[in-house]
Protein backbone atom coordinates (compact mmCIF):
# COMPACT_ATOMS: atom_id res chain seq x y z
CA UNK A 1 0.00 0.00 0.00
CA UNK A 2 1.37 3.32 -1.00
CA UNK A 3 1.41 5.59 2.29
CA UNK A 4 -1.17 8.27 0.87
CA UNK A 5 -2.86 8.96 -2.29
CA UNK A 6 -2.41 9.03 -5.94
CA UNK A 7 0.73 8.14 -7.60
CA UNK A 8 2.99 11.39 -8.11
CA UNK A 9 6.41 11.90 -10.04
CA UNK A 10 8.87 14.71 -9.33
CA UNK A 11 11.75 16.31 -10.33
CA UNK A 12 13.94 18.94 -8.69
CA UNK A 13 14.38 21.78 -11.28
CA UNK A 14 18.27 22.75 -12.19
CA UNK A 15 20.05 23.86 -9.61
CA UNK A 16 23.86 24.02 -8.58
CA UNK A 17 25.94 20.90 -8.24
CA UNK A 18 26.95 19.84 -5.08
CA UNK A 19 30.54 21.13 -5.49
CA UNK A 20 29.28 24.34 -6.38
CA UNK A 21 27.04 24.27 -3.09
CA UNK A 22 29.97 23.52 -0.65
CA UNK A 23 31.89 26.34 -2.70
CA UNK A 24 28.84 28.70 -2.34
CA UNK A 25 28.03 27.97 1.50
CA UNK A 26 32.19 27.23 2.26
CA UNK A 27 31.34 23.70 3.41
CA UNK A 28 35.02 22.69 4.61
CA UNK A 29 34.57 18.92 5.95
CA UNK A 30 35.11 18.54 9.91
CA UNK A 31 36.70 15.66 10.93
CA UNK A 32 35.00 15.25 14.43
CA UNK A 33 31.28 15.33 12.88
CA UNK A 34 32.83 12.18 10.37
CA UNK A 35 32.06 14.65 7.61
CA UNK A 36 32.86 12.79 4.02
CA UNK A 37 30.74 14.42 0.93
CA UNK A 38 28.96 12.10 -1.98
CA UNK A 39 29.49 14.80 -4.66
CA UNK A 40 28.49 11.95 -7.94
CA UNK A 41 24.91 11.92 -8.17
CA UNK A 42 24.90 8.64 -9.80
CA UNK A 43 26.38 7.39 -6.73
CA UNK A 44 23.53 8.70 -4.69
CA UNK A 45 20.92 7.67 -6.66
CA UNK A 46 22.20 4.03 -6.93
CA UNK A 47 22.33 4.17 -3.30
CA UNK A 48 18.31 5.59 -3.16
CA UNK A 49 17.24 2.80 -5.67
CA UNK A 50 18.87 0.41 -3.13
CA UNK A 51 16.23 1.41 -1.01
CA UNK A 52 13.67 0.19 -3.39
CA UNK A 53 10.41 2.04 -4.41
CA UNK A 54 10.24 5.22 -2.89
CA UNK A 55 6.64 6.70 -4.69
CA UNK A 56 4.93 8.02 -1.96
CA UNK A 57 7.30 7.19 1.09
CA UNK A 58 7.85 8.91 3.65
CA UNK A 59 11.87 8.60 4.26
CA UNK A 60 13.71 9.94 7.21
CA UNK A 61 17.11 10.91 6.41
CA UNK A 62 20.07 11.33 8.61
CA UNK A 63 23.32 13.96 8.19
CA UNK A 64 22.03 14.95 4.76
CA UNK A 65 25.46 17.38 4.73
CA UNK A 66 25.36 19.32 1.12
CA UNK A 67 22.25 17.57 0.24
CA UNK A 68 23.39 14.42 -2.65
CA UNK A 69 21.46 11.83 -1.40
CA UNK A 70 18.98 14.45 -0.39
CA UNK A 71 18.37 15.50 -3.72
CA UNK A 72 18.50 11.56 -5.18
CA UNK A 73 15.42 10.90 -2.61
CA UNK A 74 13.41 14.04 -3.66
CA UNK A 75 13.44 13.56 -7.18
CA UNK A 76 12.31 9.23 -6.34
CA UNK A 77 8.87 11.31 -5.68
CA UNK A 78 8.52 10.67 -1.78
CA UNK A 79 5.48 12.11 -0.05
CA UNK A 80 7.89 13.63 2.47
CA UNK A 81 11.48 13.74 3.42
CA UNK A 82 13.15 14.41 6.61
CA UNK A 83 16.56 15.20 7.22
CA UNK A 84 18.04 15.76 10.77
CA UNK A 85 21.39 17.53 10.16
CA UNK A 86 23.91 18.75 13.28
CA UNK A 87 26.20 21.08 11.53
CA UNK A 88 24.47 24.09 11.10
CA UNK A 89 26.35 25.46 8.46
CA UNK A 90 24.43 22.74 5.97
CA UNK A 91 21.05 24.46 6.54
CA UNK A 92 20.98 27.26 3.99
CA UNK A 93 21.38 24.70 1.28
CA UNK A 94 19.14 22.36 2.54
CA UNK A 95 16.74 25.18 2.71
CA UNK A 96 17.45 25.88 -1.17
CA UNK A 97 16.33 22.38 -1.44
CA UNK A 98 13.36 22.57 0.14
CA UNK A 99 12.49 25.84 -1.98
CA UNK A 100 12.71 23.49 -5.46
CA UNK A 101 10.18 20.89 -3.75
CA UNK A 102 7.89 22.90 -2.16
CA UNK A 103 6.40 20.69 1.06
CA UNK A 104 8.08 18.03 0.57
CA UNK A 105 11.16 18.59 2.63
CA UNK A 106 11.42 19.21 6.14
CA UNK A 107 14.73 20.14 7.89
CA UNK A 108 15.50 19.57 11.63
CA UNK A 109 18.73 21.25 12.93
CA UNK A 110 19.94 18.66 15.61
CA UNK A 111 21.25 15.77 16.60
CA UNK A 112 20.00 12.36 15.53
CA UNK A 113 21.04 10.43 18.50
CA UNK A 114 18.33 12.60 20.56
CA UNK A 115 16.48 13.11 17.54
CA UNK A 116 13.02 11.08 18.29
CA UNK A 117 11.97 8.96 15.98
CA UNK A 118 8.38 9.14 16.30
CA UNK A 119 8.63 12.63 14.71
CA UNK A 120 9.78 11.69 11.64
CA UNK A 121 6.44 9.91 10.36
CA UNK A 122 3.09 9.94 10.10
CA UNK A 123 1.21 8.84 13.46
CA UNK A 124 -1.42 7.60 11.26
CA UNK A 125 1.14 4.91 9.57
CA UNK A 126 2.11 3.13 12.71
CA UNK A 127 1.96 -0.37 13.61
CA UNK A 128 1.33 -1.72 10.28
CA UNK A 129 2.79 -5.18 10.61
CA UNK A 130 1.92 -8.14 8.61
CA UNK A 131 1.38 -7.90 4.86
CA UNK A 132 1.19 -4.41 4.42
CA UNK A 133 3.98 -2.33 5.96
CA UNK A 134 3.58 1.39 5.47
CA UNK A 135 6.29 2.90 3.06
CA UNK A 136 8.59 4.05 5.80
CA UNK A 137 12.16 3.95 5.17
CA UNK A 138 15.33 5.66 6.71
CA UNK A 139 18.42 6.53 4.60
CA UNK A 140 22.00 8.04 5.31
CA UNK A 141 25.27 8.25 4.24
CA UNK A 142 25.93 7.84 8.38
CA UNK A 143 28.73 9.51 10.24
CA UNK A 144 31.00 6.55 10.70
CA UNK A 145 31.61 8.01 14.61
CA UNK A 146 27.78 6.96 15.68
CA UNK A 147 26.81 4.04 12.80
CA UNK A 148 26.96 1.37 15.31
CA UNK A 149 25.11 2.87 18.03
CA UNK A 150 22.18 4.27 15.95
CA UNK A 151 21.85 0.74 14.05
CA UNK A 152 21.36 -1.02 17.03
CA UNK A 153 19.37 1.66 18.54
CA UNK A 154 17.41 1.31 15.44
CA UNK A 155 17.28 -2.62 15.35
CA UNK A 156 15.60 -2.31 18.67
CA UNK A 157 12.95 0.08 17.63
CA UNK A 158 12.25 -2.48 14.87
CA UNK A 159 11.56 -5.25 17.22
CA UNK A 160 9.40 -3.43 19.08
CA UNK A 161 5.53 -4.16 18.23
CA UNK A 162 4.52 -1.42 20.44
CA UNK A 163 5.83 2.13 21.60
CA UNK A 164 7.18 4.99 20.18
CA UNK A 165 8.77 3.64 17.10
CA UNK A 166 6.11 0.99 16.20
CA UNK A 167 6.02 1.36 11.91
CA UNK A 168 6.31 -1.87 11.32
CA UNK A 169 8.88 -2.81 9.14
CA UNK A 170 10.36 0.15 8.53
CA UNK A 171 13.23 -0.33 5.62
CA UNK A 172 16.81 1.04 6.04
CA UNK A 173 19.33 1.40 3.67
CA UNK A 174 22.61 2.85 5.98
CA UNK A 175 26.62 3.13 4.88
CA UNK A 176 29.23 1.40 7.23
CA UNK A 177 32.95 0.93 7.11
CA UNK A 178 33.45 -1.54 4.90
CA UNK A 179 34.35 -3.99 7.21
CA UNK A 180 31.33 -3.35 9.68
CA UNK A 181 29.29 -3.88 6.20
CA UNK A 182 30.81 -7.47 6.17
CA UNK A 183 29.94 -8.23 10.10
CA UNK A 184 26.29 -7.10 9.69
CA UNK A 185 26.03 -9.67 7.06
CA UNK A 186 28.07 -12.13 7.71
CA UNK A 187 26.61 -15.55 7.80
CA UNK A 188 27.58 -18.30 10.41
CA UNK A 189 30.66 -19.81 10.57
CA UNK A 190 32.40 -16.79 8.84
CA UNK A 191 35.39 -15.05 10.44
CA UNK A 192 33.28 -11.82 10.34
CA UNK A 193 30.24 -13.37 12.69
CA UNK A 194 29.98 -10.94 15.30
CA UNK A 195 27.18 -9.56 17.98
CA UNK A 196 26.16 -7.47 15.19
CA UNK A 197 25.66 -10.07 12.61
CA UNK A 198 23.26 -12.12 14.94
CA UNK A 199 21.35 -8.91 16.40
CA UNK A 200 20.39 -7.66 12.84
CA UNK A 201 20.01 -10.66 11.23
CA UNK A 202 17.78 -12.45 13.71
CA UNK A 203 15.20 -8.99 13.21
CA UNK A 204 15.75 -8.32 9.52
CA UNK A 205 17.04 -9.25 5.94
CA UNK A 206 20.67 -7.81 5.42
CA UNK A 207 21.85 -7.27 2.17
CA UNK A 208 25.27 -5.54 1.46
CA UNK A 209 23.83 -4.10 -1.50
CA UNK A 210 27.41 -2.88 -2.79
CA UNK A 211 30.73 -1.31 -1.63
CA UNK A 212 31.81 2.60 -2.64
CA UNK A 213 35.15 2.93 -2.77
CA UNK A 214 36.83 5.51 -0.23
CA UNK A 215 38.17 7.37 -3.03
CA UNK A 216 34.18 8.64 -4.23
CA UNK A 217 34.45 10.80 -1.26
CA UNK A 218 35.30 14.23 -0.53
CA UNK A 219 37.54 14.01 1.28
CA UNK A 220 38.59 10.89 1.18
CA UNK A 221 38.14 8.23 4.29
CA UNK A 222 40.41 5.73 4.81
CA UNK A 223 38.82 2.96 4.47
CA UNK A 224 35.42 1.95 1.92
CA UNK A 225 32.06 1.77 2.50
CA UNK A 226 29.84 -0.39 1.98
CA UNK A 227 25.54 0.05 1.41
CA UNK A 228 23.13 -2.45 3.36
CA UNK A 229 20.22 -2.86 2.87
CA UNK A 230 17.73 -3.91 5.98
CA UNK A 231 14.67 -5.22 5.59
CA UNK A 232 12.73 -6.34 8.90
CA UNK A 233 11.07 -9.98 9.06
CA UNK A 234 7.63 -10.09 10.00
CA UNK A 235 8.12 -11.97 12.93
CA UNK A 236 11.74 -11.64 14.78
CA UNK A 237 13.55 -15.14 14.51
CA UNK A 238 13.72 -14.77 18.17
CA UNK A 239 10.87 -13.88 20.07
CA UNK A 240 12.68 -12.48 23.34
CA UNK A 241 13.09 -9.00 24.49
CA UNK A 242 15.61 -6.89 22.68
CA UNK A 243 17.53 -6.35 25.88
CA UNK A 244 17.50 -10.18 26.87
CA UNK A 245 19.22 -11.29 23.19
CA UNK A 246 21.78 -8.43 23.01
CA UNK A 247 22.44 -9.84 26.72
CA UNK A 248 22.98 -13.27 25.36
CA UNK A 249 24.41 -11.95 22.01
CA UNK A 250 27.27 -10.09 23.96
CA UNK A 251 28.26 -12.46 26.79
CA UNK A 252 28.99 -15.04 24.06
CA UNK A 253 30.55 -12.95 21.32
CA UNK A 254 33.42 -11.45 24.09
CA UNK A 255 35.24 -14.26 24.21
CA UNK A 256 34.84 -14.88 20.44
CA UNK A 257 37.80 -17.42 19.77
CA UNK A 258 37.10 -19.42 22.80
CA UNK A 259 34.39 -22.27 22.87
CA UNK A 260 30.88 -20.63 23.45
CA UNK A 261 30.36 -22.27 26.81
CA UNK A 262 32.99 -19.91 28.38
CA UNK A 263 31.17 -16.44 27.25
CA UNK A 264 27.46 -18.22 28.20
CA UNK A 265 28.85 -18.40 31.94
CA UNK A 266 29.17 -14.96 32.28
CA UNK A 267 25.67 -14.36 32.45
CA UNK A 268 26.09 -15.99 35.92
CA UNK A 269 27.26 -15.30 38.82
CA UNK A 270 30.81 -17.15 39.57
CA UNK A 271 28.79 -19.18 42.69
CA UNK A 272 26.35 -20.82 40.09
CA UNK A 273 28.52 -20.31 36.82
CA UNK A 274 29.40 -24.02 36.36
CA UNK A 275 25.94 -25.44 37.21
CA UNK A 276 23.76 -23.18 35.17
CA UNK A 277 25.54 -23.07 32.04
CA UNK A 278 25.42 -26.56 31.76
CA UNK A 279 22.09 -26.57 32.19
CA UNK A 280 21.85 -23.63 29.83
CA UNK A 281 23.38 -25.42 27.41
CA UNK A 282 22.25 -28.90 27.57
CA UNK A 283 18.57 -27.22 27.90
CA UNK A 284 19.00 -25.44 24.57
CA UNK A 285 20.23 -28.53 22.95
CA UNK A 286 24.10 -26.67 22.05
CA UNK A 287 27.09 -28.07 22.36
CA UNK A 288 29.43 -26.43 24.37
CA UNK A 289 32.43 -26.47 21.98
CA UNK A 290 31.08 -24.57 19.51
CA UNK A 291 33.08 -20.99 18.52
CA UNK A 292 30.33 -17.91 18.88
CA UNK A 293 30.98 -17.96 15.03
CA UNK A 294 29.70 -21.14 14.36
CA UNK A 295 26.53 -20.49 16.27
CA UNK A 296 22.98 -20.42 14.30
CA UNK A 297 20.47 -17.97 14.69
CA UNK A 298 18.26 -20.95 15.80
CA UNK A 299 20.94 -21.87 18.26
CA UNK A 300 20.59 -18.33 19.91
CA UNK A 301 17.01 -18.82 19.61
CA UNK A 302 16.97 -21.77 21.98
CA UNK A 303 19.56 -20.26 24.55
CA UNK A 304 17.57 -17.13 24.17
CA UNK A 305 14.48 -19.19 25.04
CA UNK A 306 15.76 -20.96 28.24
CA UNK A 307 17.94 -18.09 29.35
CA UNK A 308 14.37 -16.26 29.50
CA UNK A 309 12.97 -19.59 31.62
CA UNK A 310 15.99 -19.30 33.93
CA UNK A 311 15.11 -15.70 34.67
CA UNK A 312 11.89 -15.80 35.45
CA UNK A 313 12.64 -18.14 37.92
CA UNK A 314 15.22 -16.37 39.63
CA UNK A 315 14.41 -12.47 38.73
CA UNK A 316 18.35 -11.54 40.11
CA UNK A 317 19.66 -12.99 37.27
CA UNK A 318 18.72 -10.86 34.41
CA UNK A 319 19.93 -7.73 36.33
CA UNK A 320 23.07 -9.85 37.05
CA UNK A 321 25.80 -7.85 35.01
CA UNK A 322 29.24 -9.72 34.85
CA UNK A 323 31.28 -6.37 33.94
CA UNK A 324 30.10 -4.48 36.93
CA UNK A 325 31.09 -7.81 38.72
CA UNK A 326 34.71 -7.74 37.72
CA UNK A 327 34.83 -3.84 38.12
CA UNK A 328 33.95 -4.29 41.59
CA UNK A 329 36.64 -6.89 42.63
CA UNK A 330 39.06 -4.80 40.89
CA UNK A 331 37.71 -1.93 42.78
CA UNK A 332 37.97 -3.83 46.07
CA UNK A 333 41.71 -5.39 45.21
CA UNK A 334 43.12 -2.07 44.50
CA UNK A 335 41.30 -1.08 48.29
CA UNK A 336 43.13 -3.59 49.88
CA UNK A 337 46.52 -2.77 47.78
CA UNK A 338 46.28 0.42 48.84
C1 LIG B 1 29.44 11.18 5.99
S1 LIG B 1 28.68 12.78 5.96
C2 LIG B 1 27.43 12.53 4.76
C3 LIG B 1 26.95 13.80 4.12
C4 LIG B 1 25.98 13.61 2.94
N1 LIG B 1 24.83 12.82 3.31
C5 LIG B 1 26.69 12.96 1.78
O1 LIG B 1 26.48 11.76 1.55
O2 LIG B 1 27.47 13.66 1.10
C6 LIG B 1 27.82 12.70 7.53
C7 LIG B 1 26.87 13.87 7.79
O3 LIG B 1 26.26 13.66 9.06
C8 LIG B 1 26.31 14.86 9.84
N2 LIG B 1 26.35 14.46 11.26
C9 LIG B 1 27.40 13.99 11.98
N3 LIG B 1 27.04 13.68 13.23
C10 LIG B 1 25.70 13.96 13.30
C11 LIG B 1 24.73 13.85 14.33
N4 LIG B 1 25.06 13.38 15.54
N5 LIG B 1 23.46 14.22 14.06
C12 LIG B 1 23.11 14.71 12.83
N6 LIG B 1 23.99 14.83 11.82
C13 LIG B 1 25.26 14.46 12.04
C14 LIG B 1 27.57 15.57 9.38
O4 LIG B 1 27.53 16.95 9.66
C15 LIG B 1 27.53 15.24 7.88
O5 LIG B 1 26.75 16.17 7.19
Amino acid sequence: MAASGALSTFRLPPLPTIREIIKLFRLQAVKQLSQNFLLDLRLTDKIVRKAGNLTNAYVYEVGPGPGGITRSILNASVAELLVVEKDSRFIPGLQMLSDAAPGKLRIVHGDVLTFKIEKAFPESLKRQWEDDPPNVHIIGNLPFSVSTPLIIRWLENVSQRDGPFAYGRTQMTLTFQKEVAERLTASTGSKQRSRLSVMAQYLCSVQHVFTIPGRAFVPKPEVDVGVVHFTPLTQPRIQQPFKLVEKVVQNVFQFRRKYCHRGLGMLFPEAQRLESTGKLLQWADVDPTLRPRQLTISHFRSLCDVYRKMCDEDPNLFAYNFREESKKNKSKKQEKRE
